[in-house]
């Protein structure tokens, strides 16, 4: 089994959830909210003087609105987060057009372009960012062109304080993601160690029980039958009183990698005790795991362990037993034991 695999599984389970919760309560606070400010003032404003005004806020709440809708109906899409960096823009620069109430529209700016710079994504939102302010930019400095009419100080007042903004904004971003880069790393090579057997580098019972049986349960169709093989070196204990502790760990390393060649990297091979090992052959009848650990016992037998002065013949015994369902996974567990037990007392260096 890869060791990425094992990685891959484990990182399954430590995806990101804060960032992805952070992104989502964004989008709904800013899109209730300001969907709602916005249709509010799209009314304060009927009668008034500035048509587009009504118009470009009233376009504003409703495409929010929608936004916020879609992003409900299908929660695992990032659609809605580029849609609402594409609102910001429009409404950003609907603003700086019409001028807002009272030519007030630069002040409202800000949180405006905050939230495009959490909702989309950090990389991505770059080019938003850039894209919104060349947008504001050329409007600004073609005042011909719009509606409202600023003074030259409240322009250059503006965008001196929108560029110091952004590049605040974009320096605190950046610091979250790396934090939480570095912490989600540092969680997860916590977990790899929790998983994970120290000699061999092989996952742990652990492993087994809070991932891995986790995701069969998730994803029965994908895994089932799910053939188990418990494996036992036979008479380990002679190797440790011939040879000494540190060659029965070296016996282990060796078999470990005997057993890893040959298995699938979709096959797990887990340390479950001293000198016992658990395989799993994802969607392997019983016959076909029967021939599969016919494979490794003969692979084995044929890979004596050599060093130095020492020769010694290794051979282990198996026991084969496949769950059909996720509800008899225990009892398989079991079964390949009683198998296991069975090959010991019958001769060893069998399957059965
Ligand atoms: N070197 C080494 N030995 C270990 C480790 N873990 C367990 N052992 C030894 O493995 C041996 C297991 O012995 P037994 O349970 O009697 O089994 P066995 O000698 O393999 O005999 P059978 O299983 O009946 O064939 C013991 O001597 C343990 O000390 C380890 O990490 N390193």
């Amino acid at each position: 089994m890869e060791h990425s695999f094992l990685r891959h599984l484990l990182k399954g389970a430590h995806k990101d959830e804060a960032e992805a919760r952070r992104r989502r309560l964004t989008l709904y606070f800013i899109s209730y909210v300001g969907g709602t400010l916005m249709a509010i003032m799209a009314g304060i404003n009927v009668g008034g003087d500035n048509p587009f005004l009504i118009a470009a806020l009233a376009v504003s709440a409703t495409v929010i609105y929608l936004n916020v809708i879609a992003s409900h109906i299908f929660p695992h899409s990032d659609v809605s987060y580029y849609v609402a960096g594409l609102i910001v823009l429009f409404t950003f620069n609907a603003l700086i057009y019409t001028g807002g109430y009272n030519n007030t529209g630069l002040y409202f700016l800000y949180p405006l372009i905050f939230v495009q710079i959490i909702v989309v994504s950090f990389r991505p939102a770059l080019l938003y960012v850039a894209a919104t302010m060349m947008l504001a930019v050329v409007m600004l400095f073609n005042q011909h062109l719009i509606y409202a009419q600023y003074a030259e100080e409240d322009v250059s007042r503006f965008l001196i304080s929108m560029g110091c903004f952004i590049c605040v904004a974009f320096i605190a971003e950046n610091f979250w993601h790396q934090s939480r880069k570095e912490m989600l790393e540092e969680n997860l090579e916590r977990t790899r160690q929790a998983n994970t057997d120290p000699l061999t580098k092989l996952p742990n019972r652990r492993f087994l029980e809070a991932v891995y049986f986790e995701k069969v349960s998730k994803d029965p169709v994908s895994y089932f039958p799910l053939s188990t093989v418990v494996v036992d070196i036979d008479h380990f204990k002679v190797i440790n009183d011939s040879y000494g502790h540190d060659v029965g760990d070296e016996v282990l390393i060796q078999f470990t990698e005997i057993m890893k060649s040959a298995v699938r990297t979709t096959d797990i091979v887990a340390r479950t005790g001293g000198e016992e090992f658990l395989v799993i052959f994802p969607k392997a009848t019983l016959t076909q795991a029967v021939k599969l650990a016919e494979i490794i016992r003969a692979k084995v037998e044929a890979k004596p362990f050599d060093k130095g002065d020492i020769h010694h013949k290794i051979t282990a015994s198996f026991g084969v037993a496949t769950a059909l369902t996720d509800g008899n996974i225990n009892a398989t567990l079991k079964q390949a034991d009683d198998n296991l037990y069975q090959a010991k007392n019958s001769g060893r260096n069998k399957v059965v």
